[in-house]
């Protein structure tokens, strides 16, 4: 899918060929991809697509069958000097029977040498997080916030975020992206996350990979993303007039006017629009994916 030959020197994660096969199921096929180092990458796909596969041969958790995963310029498995700059934040995360919140965040420090305590005490306010509850008996989106507070104060060199908010609720969402956000900005570092909320997240994140059906079929700067879609809407003429001879991505209309969604416009296209009084919107990086991953919009949000 990309242009791949030798790393960059800013390469964090570079991964050539890899292959994972449970027993018949091939999880991931032949992928290759690169992530650079301080980005906030967005790996999306649907459902059983192998993100979570590929995040855990990245984080040494499983074993590829084949194929060759460096991570900090070395292969992660069973590698203690990478894995203690990697946090992997999951849904699944499995603690010790009785643990409560406190004691998660009291022994992150043996675990991540830049693990900001403070920090972790403002997210347990600001996500009013009962910290002396025993972590079984935690809701759903209590539970996700822990995992959330460790990803975010743990500040890993590399951290994985794998779908960390099931449960967790709007106003517990943005929190998230906003202090993300600003921690990121403030200690740069390099974060993977994976999501089927992809419009929630579309502004945090600077690239993506999107992978259906264990195969890389988007790697690409979310900016040249989000411009590699325009929807042209106006009177049914004026618009036919304007996207004929371009590549056509969807077609709607009523009546006489027509909304017509096509690839990227250069300037000039864009100036000629407005002359033609025709109205340009972008279209959103969810129903670019959802387009490319070939699946209608109610048959995704069905699945996130
Ligand atoms: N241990 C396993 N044994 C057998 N098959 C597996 C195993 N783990 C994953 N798979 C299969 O590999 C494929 C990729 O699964 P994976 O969990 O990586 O998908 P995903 O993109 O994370 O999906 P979701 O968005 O639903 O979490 C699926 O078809 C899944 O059923």
């Amino acid at each position: 899918m990309t242009n791949l030959s030798a790393p960059r020197p800013d390469t964090v994660v570079s991964v050539r060929n890899l292959t994972k096969r449970f027993g018949k199921v091939t999880a991931v096929n032949q992928v290759n991809f690169d992530i650079q180092a301080h980005t906030i990458t967005g790996l999306l796909g649907r459902n059983g697509a192998g993100k979570t596969t590929i995040m855990q041969v990245l984080t040494g958790q499983e074993f590829a069958t084949s194929g060759d995963v460096r991570v900090f310029g070395e292969s992660p498995a069973e590698n203690a000097r990478v894995l203690s700059n990697i946090s992997f934040i999951k849904e699944s995360q499995r603690y010790p029977d009785d643990f409560q919140p406190k004691h998660v965040f009291e022994s992150a420090p043996w675990f991540f040498e830049n693990w900001d305590a403070d920090f972790a005490a403002q997210l347990v306010d600001e996500f009013r997080l009962p910290v002396g509850r025993r972590i079984k008996k935690l809701s759903r989106g209590q539970l996700s916030a822990v995992g959330v507070i460790v990803g975010l104060a743990s500040r890993a060199p590399l951290t994985f975020f794998d779908e960390p908010y099931l449960g967790l609720d709007a106003v517990s969402r943005q929190l998230f992206y906003d202090r993300l956000l600003e921690d990121y900005a403030e200690h740069p570092r390099t974060v993977v996350l994976s999501t089927h909320l992809i419009d929630e997240v579309s502004q945090l994140l600077e690239h993506v990979l999107v992978i259906d059906q264990g195969e890389i079929i988007i790697d690409q700067d979310a900016e040249s993303l989000r411009g590699s879609a325009t929807t042209v809407v106006g009177m049914r003429a004026a618009v036919e007039a304007f996207v004929a001879g371009r590549e056509i991505l969807s077609r709607e209309g009523i009546g006489g006017l027509a909304s017509v969604t096509v690839g990227a416009l250069s300037a000039e296209d864009r100036l000629g629009a407005a002359h033609a009084g025709l109205e340009l919107s972008p279209v959103s990086l969810q129903q670019l994916i959802v387009r490319r991953t070939n699946v209608t919009e109610k048959e995704f949000e069905n699945q996130s």
